[in-house]
């Protein structure tokens, strides 16, 4: 499989989740979403075997730049203005879909699922050794948090899409921040940043009653 490395930088993702959390705990949308562009870049890397899920991914970042930077832009500046402004305004469908376009609530909410599932794979790839298989560290962290949310059909073309991964020195390399030794530091750096967005926006959804929405 041919994985070009110069698109991507796991430091330019890392900068990214950095700064979105402000000292008051809010978790500013413009760097959650450069960071999942960021990720989106690895992921077309890959190789077509993993378009449906690049598309799925990239639709959800659009539609949230869309609000960022459509006529209500102000109150998409942070995960907790939106929340608060859209549920204030009826925006989001709480039981069932209706024919209301996508609110940022439920689109944040599959990212934010997938974001468990990457703290996952990650932590995986840190303590994993030189011959750890990355399609089972993706596996199992995908078991352990996106699957419970997807129907048998993605489910399974998700698991035979990880059996075409790289191995995991491959990974360490392509995240282009020198030997396979400083790109494990760098990851352990770099989830802490992760947890800590992720764990803001649990807290957040839970408290609204959100982490279900159709
Ligand atoms: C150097 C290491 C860095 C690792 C970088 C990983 C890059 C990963 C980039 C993106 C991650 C995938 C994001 C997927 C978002 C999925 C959101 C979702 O759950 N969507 C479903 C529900 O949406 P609605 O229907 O309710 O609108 C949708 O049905 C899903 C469709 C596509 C399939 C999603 C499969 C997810 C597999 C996640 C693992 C990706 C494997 C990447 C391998 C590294």
């Amino acid at each position: 499989m041919a994985v070009e490395a110069d698109a991507f930088s796991l430091r330019e993702v890392l900068a990214a989740f950095q700064t979105c959390v402000t000292e008051q705990r809010e978790v500013l949308l413009g760097p959650y979403l450069r960071g999942w562009r960021g990720l989106i870049r690895f992921l077309h890397s890959l190789g077509a075997i993993f378009s449906f899920v690049s598309k799925d991914a990239v639709a959800k970042v659009q539609i949230m730049e869309n609000y960022c930077g459509g006529e209500q832009r102000e109150k998409y500046v942070s995960l907790q203005s939106m929340v608060e402004y859209e549920l204030a305004s009826g925006l989001v469908d709480l039981q069932k879909r209706s024919g209301r376009p996508d609110s940022g609530c439920r689109t944040v909410l599959r990212l934010h699922r997938a974001l468990r599932w990457l703290q996952l794979f990650l932590e995986g790839l840190r303590t994993g050794t030189e011959d750890s298989r990355t399609s089972v560290i993706c596996t199992d962290s995908y078991n352990a948090s996106l699957a419970a949310y997807h129907p048998w059909v993605i489910r399974k073309a998700a698991t035979v899409a990880f059996c075409a991964l790289p191995s995991r020195n491959a990974f360490l390399e392509i995240m282009n921040v020198g030997t396979a030794e400083e790109a494990v530091a760098m990851l352990g750096e770099a989830l802490p940043y992760i947890c800590d967005v992720y764990g803001i926006t649990q807290e957040l959804f839970a408290q609204h009653k959100l982490l279900d929405l159709p």
